[in-house]
């Protein structure tokens, strides 16, 4: 097999019909069981045309959240199977049905005197049994998160509440899993999202269910809530949150809760909830260094080689490729030792370093990408000869309105960053005033020469430091 007839098989993909259920697949994955149970669940495929491709969904609020905060990643997935694919649509269709079976289903069970919302929980509790301290391998960058976490799980209290802070995919989750596992034998251990939680708040305000929803959390021994940041400007679910934390911490019980960043660093969250926060152990992940990288890569290629009976062997020289080159998380650096052996038991051979440089293409740019957007911000106003406070104030002149829209389109397609967290680099402006930006520079590209030359040339200056060439 060469690396070009890898190539053409990734390329054939696109010529074949986009299959929702693959793409539902892929959405779980990459963005995690609770968002796609949230909301990601609930789109339905409609129909794909020529560029773009029409979902569904039952209510506005749902439209709304998924665009805002989710939209990019689903298209990014959406253009692996369909590249030609440019754009989402979604259509509001109400589903009275599925209220009405949803309904029964709650009458039933309050017959039958079980708490709805009691088991609405329970479902989304489901704690993995392979995330364990005992596959957790450790190394400078996470000693501290993982004794911590072990002495949580031996002497409940002993520091409460545990806030464990770090970078995406490196390990936060897998030590809150891991003492969820080891405390729920002799505990009532509940282990939630932050999304999750701000979800089932909503539905239960909805749904008159506040009394249970209270009762609920506040029974907890252990309450283990994943991602915090994510609570950031919601301020009923802060109160919410902030009441249920302190009953928790009056009874005894211990609070565990990860996050992106550190207490003071979390933006639009209540100073009273960051304090107590920080009135714990607070304790952060670093990046893995080489010595880190290198042991998961050899411990995790060994575990799968005895799963697979030693069918597969990754050279040394592949797994300090790997190891060099795969910095950023370690999700990224588990994820490619496992396309390497689904390749190899695809192919039925181990990929050598050529095919290797193919088949992890896209986790190795992750790193080489430095494009901020400060970079672009940067950019885009030496071009149009403006100040960048100029640039994010609220002023509308024209002369700084067309430049602001350039930098938040080029900012849209040069990043990753969802359109709430572009809004929040200029001047936390709302995310219906990105799409109009980039909407607007869109059309203006399509009619005015002028515009396309100034986007192409400000590409080659952010991108690759050069004035005219595309
Ligand atoms: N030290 C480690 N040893 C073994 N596996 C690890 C380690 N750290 C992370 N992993 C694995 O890497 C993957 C990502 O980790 P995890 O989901 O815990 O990251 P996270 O910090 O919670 O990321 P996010 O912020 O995106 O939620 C998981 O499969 C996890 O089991």
């Amino acid at each position: 097999m060469t690396s070009k007839n890898i190539t053409q098989n990734i390329k054939d993909l696109s010529s074949e019909a986009l299959d929702w259920a693959v793409i539902q697949k892929d959405m779980k994955n990459k963005l995690g069981r609770d968002i796609y149970e949230s909301w990601l669940r609930k789109i339905d495929f409609v129909e794909e045309m020529n560029s773009y491709v029409l979902l569904s969904v039952s209510t506005r609020f749902i439209r709304d959240w998924i665009t805002s905060r989710y939209l990019d990643q689903i298209l990014q997935i959406v253009k692996i199977y369909k590249k030609d694919l440019t754009r989402i649509e979604f259509k509001i269709i109400e589903k009275n049905s599925e209220n009405e079976i949803e309904n029964n289903i709650t009458k039933k069970e309050n017959n039958e005197n079980v708490s709805f919302i009691k088991d609405t929980y329970l479902q989304y509790n489901r704690i993995d049994p392979n995330k364990r301290f005992d596959n957790f391998i450790t190394g400078t960058s996470n000693k501290l998160a993982y004794e911590a976490s072990m002495k949580v799980s031996e002497n409940i209290s002993h520091y409460n509440p545990l806030y464990i802070y770090g970078g995406v995919g490196m390990g936060k989750t897998h030590l809150l899993n891991s003492i969820g596992l080891s405390l729920k034998e002799k505990n009532k251990v509940m282990f939630i999202s932050a999304e999750r939680f701000m979800y089932q708040f909503v539905k239960s305000i909805k749904s008159n269910d506040m009394v249970k929803f209270k009762e609920y959390f506040r029974n907890t021994d252990i309450l283990l809530i994943d991602d915090i940041q994510f609570m950031n400007g919601k301020e009923a679910m802060q109160e919410e949150f902030f009441h249920t934390f302190n009953a928790l911490l009056d009874k005894g019980s211990q609070v565990i809760i990860s996050a992106d960043r550190a207490p003071n660093k979390l933006s639009r969250i209540q100073d009273r909830i960051k304090s107590r926060f920080a009135g714990g152990l607070v304790v952060d992940i670093q990046k893995p260094d080489y010595e880190l990288r290198s042991k998961i890569v050899k411990q995790k290629t060994e575990e799968l080689n005895i799963f697979y009976s030693n069918q597969i062997n990754i050279s040394e020289e592949i797994q300090k490729f790997i190891s060099t080159e795969i910095t950023t998380s370690i999700r990224e650096l588990v994820g490619a030792i496992n396309r390497v052996v689904s390749f190899s038991r695809i192919y039925n051979k181990v990929p050598n370093l050529s095919e290797i440089k193919v088949v992890l293409k896209d986790l190795l740019n992750i790193g080489e990408n430095k494009v901020t957007i400060d970079l672009i911000q940067s950019t885009v106003c030496k071009f149009f000869k403006i100040s960048k406070s100029e640039m994010l104030s609220s002023r509308r002149s024209r002369y700084l309105v067309r430049p602001r829209q350039t930098a938040i389109y080029l900012t849209k397609i040069l990043t990753s960053k969802s359109l709430p967290e572009i809004g929040r680099e200029f001047s936390n402006r709302d995310h219906t005033t990105i799409i109009h930006s980039v909407k607007t520079i869109e059309k203006l590209k399509e009619k005015d020469p002028e515009m396309t030359n100034n986007i192409n040339n400000l590409k080659n200056q952010i991108l690759y430091n050069k004035e005219n060439e595309i």
